[in-house]
């Protein structure tokens, strides 16, 4: 009997710690590969180092808005190896941001990224190197998404290959009039490589990703809007200083969806991606757990307290 209970104990306290652990390897952690996919980041960062160009800017903001910026003009902001292993390091220090709810990714002057710096491209084009930049930026992209923020592409200019990639690693993707999402890879005899195709598949449905990969389709705003992979449009920029005022209309369209509470947007990022990653159970799991961290607390105490109305 004694024995029974202690099993029953053991299982419910391991049922509770699996759905935590999970939560955790899901949205904490977040990699795809490591040293048992025979993946060792260390030796990629070196090689990657040896590509050098343009730089990846993080800007962390008092409102809790930070602005990451894809900094390589003179190639179209085309991702150097420098720039991949900077990306790393800023979605590390967004990991550890407690006080950030959300994230605008855009591109230097005026466009948004050209993919892969094709000169790096071209020196690492053996296989094996190609797969290991490939398990690095998957690793980054995927963390970069389960970030406990709400993040927003904006593309302005062109977002080609890589860049394209990129643009499916934030939650939504809103466009500036002269915007254009391609998957070029299959005009380079390739196929996504950045988790773009995954991603794809999961924003516009499969037909839409076979159409969108298959024919290097150009999708611009209106195209974009119509099969769900831009979810807002910008103004047309009307003066010299149209870089400010396309991130002030991201900062405007994000805001509507990062205002409240810091643990309270975080939470709700939680269960949209545990719901949108794990299967059922285990995303409900997620779900009460992360409903208990807020139930009670700070927030839900003066939202009952204040008797608020939603009319
Ligand atoms: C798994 C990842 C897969 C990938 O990402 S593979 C890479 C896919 N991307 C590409 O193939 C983009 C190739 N570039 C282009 O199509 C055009 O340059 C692009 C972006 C439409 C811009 O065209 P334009 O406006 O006419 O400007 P442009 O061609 O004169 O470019 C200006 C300078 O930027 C350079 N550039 C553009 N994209 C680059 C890239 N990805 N890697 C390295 N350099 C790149 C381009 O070579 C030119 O440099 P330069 O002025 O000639 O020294």
């Amino acid at each position: 009997m004694v024995l029974h209970a202690l099993k029953q104990q053991l299982l419910k306290s391991s049922c509770a710690f699996g759905s935590w652990a999970r939560l955790m390897q899901t949205q904490s952690s977040g990699c795809v590969y490591s040293s048992t996919h025979d993946f060792n980041p260390k030796e990629v960062r070196e090689k990657l180092q040896a590509f050098p160009g343009g730089s990846i800017d993080l800007l962390k903001q008092d409102c809790g808005i930070a602005i990451l910026t894809i900094n390589n003009p003179s190639r179209m902001n085309a991702f150097s190896g420098s720039m991949m292993v900077q990306l790393e390091e800023k979605v590390s220090l967004l990991e550890n941001w407690s006080d950030g709810k959300g994230l605008i990714v855009h591109g230097a002057e005026g466009t948004f990224c050209s993919g892969s710096d094709l000169n790096a491209v071209r020196a690492i084009s053996n296989p094996q190197d190609g797969m290991k930049m490939c398990m690095f930026m998957q690793n980054t992209l995927t963390r970069l998404l389960r970030l406990p923020l709400i993040s927003v592409a904006l593309v302005e200019g062109k977002a080609l290959g890589g860049g394209a990639e990129l643009t499916t690693a934030c939650d939504f993707r809103i466009m500036a009039s002269d915007g254009v999402i391609q998957f070029v890879h299959r005009h380079m005899g390739l196929v996504p490589g950045w988790g773009g195709a995954a991603r794809l598949v999961r924003i516009v449905g499969s037909q839409n990703a076979l159409k969108l990969l298959g024919g290097a389709v150009k999708v611009d705003l209106e195209f974009g809007l119509q099969i769900g992979l831009v979810d807002g449009a910008l103004e047309a920029p009307q003066a010299q200083d149209s870089a400010d005022t396309l991130l002030e209309q991201a900062e405007c369209w994000l805001s509507r969806y990062t205002k409240g509470p810091t643990p309270v947007i975080q939470a709700v990022k939680r269960v949209v991606l545990s719901g949108r990653e794990l299967p059922l159970s285990d995303a409900l799991r997620t779900e009460k757990d992360v409903f208990g961290t807020l139930w009670g607390g700070p927030a839900n105490l003066q939202a009952l307290a204040s008797k608020s109305k939603h009319n």
